[in-house]
């Protein structure tokens, strides 16, 4: 099948610095392709020269197979910024009317408040939101003129941990609906959730790309054992796959047991010992050294 969206070498410099560093990635309709990686890797310069509003230094993107024109790509797509302002003193409904008179064509709006859930706020003035049922009414916004490819910019930042498993749910509802999702994020449990494939940015190259489960199989076999203050034998740290990460030191194994006891008769102490199934956090850990959040 034709991908969506194919980027080649896109590079966006800055007088000082290079933002986003030769990448390539392709996205497959129907999926949801997830740009993870921390404050200041890249991500929302690239999305917004996905979304045809910044202007590649070099590099080119094809939509459906035909070079990027902002114009006409402009009714195809949706987009969810990390900032909106919406206009004052309009409440819910009367935001969703106005936005989708911009469109030659536009989602039902009843079906809008039904998908995103707004039904209890649609009389509400849209600054008088919670901050889940902002970031529903900016999707509802982004799907205003129901868009082929939606981009969502952060779109949980900042939302408490049930308002963002609602809106996951919301956007496997989305995606059901055969739509192609682009999406930007710092939160690796996120990507692992909604993402089909995923691209790690840091500094603006990609340092690692695939569908979240190949990624962790392809860089992790079996558990993760993490210590503390700890410094390996040498005839253990031949023998086990370790890396160390401020001040932390993660082996992997087959066979936790194993290493256990392994650990025990060559006396290393155990302070803060945790075992763990890998996490695309760890991935990320493994591949620049740093924890996400602390990248953050
Ligand atoms: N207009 C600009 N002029 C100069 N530098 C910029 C400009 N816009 C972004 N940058 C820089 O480009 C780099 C990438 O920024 P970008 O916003 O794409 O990162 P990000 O991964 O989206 O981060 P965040 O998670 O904080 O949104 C950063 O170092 C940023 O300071």
């Amino acid at each position: 099948m034709q991908p969506v969206i194919t980027v080649r070498h896109l590079v966006k410099r800055y007088a000082q610095m290079t933002a986003v560093d030769h990448i390539s990635f392709q996205v497959a309709e129907g999926t949801c392709f997830g740009l993870l990686g921390p404050n200041g890797a890249g991500k929302t310069t690239t999305i917004e020269m996905l979304e045809g509003i910044l202007r590649p230094t070099s590099g080119d993107i094809h939509y459906f197979g035909q070079p990027l024109k902002a114009r006409a790509i402009y009714q195809d797509i949706g987009i969810q910024f990390q900032q909106t302002a919406l206009p004052d003193y309009l409440t819910v409904r009367e935001t969703l009317r106005l936005f989708a008179s911009f469109y030659e064509r536009s989602l039902a709006l009843d079906e809008l408040v039904a998908l995103c859930h707004l039904h209890d706020v649609v009389n509400r003035d849209a600054r008088r939101l919670s901050g889940g049922q902002r970031q529903r009414l900016l999707l509802a916004l982004a799907l205003v003129n129901d868009p082929r490819v939606v981009f969502l910019d952060e779109p949980t930042t900042g939302l408490d941990p049930q308002a963002r498993r609602q809106f996951w749910d919301l956007l496997q509802q989305i995606k059901a609906r055969g739509k192609t999702i682009v999406l930007t994020t710092h939160y690796m449990d996120e990507a692992e959730t909604l993402c089909d494939h995923i691209a790690i940015m840091d500094q603006g190259q990609i340092i690692a790309e695939g569908a979240p489960q190949a990624l962790l199989a392809e860089h992790f076999s079996g558990a993760l054992v993490g210590l503390n203050d700890v410094v390996l034998p040498d005839d253990m740290r031949q023998r086990y796959a370790s890396y160390l990460s401020q001040g932390r030191l993660y082996i992997q194994t087959q066979q936790v047991e194993v290493l256990l006891a392994d650990l025990l008769a060559a006396r290393v102490p155990l302070s803060q010992l945790q075992v763990q199934t890998p996490t695309l956090d760890d991935l990320f850990i493994k591949l620049t050294g740093n924890p996400l959040q602390e990248a953050n």
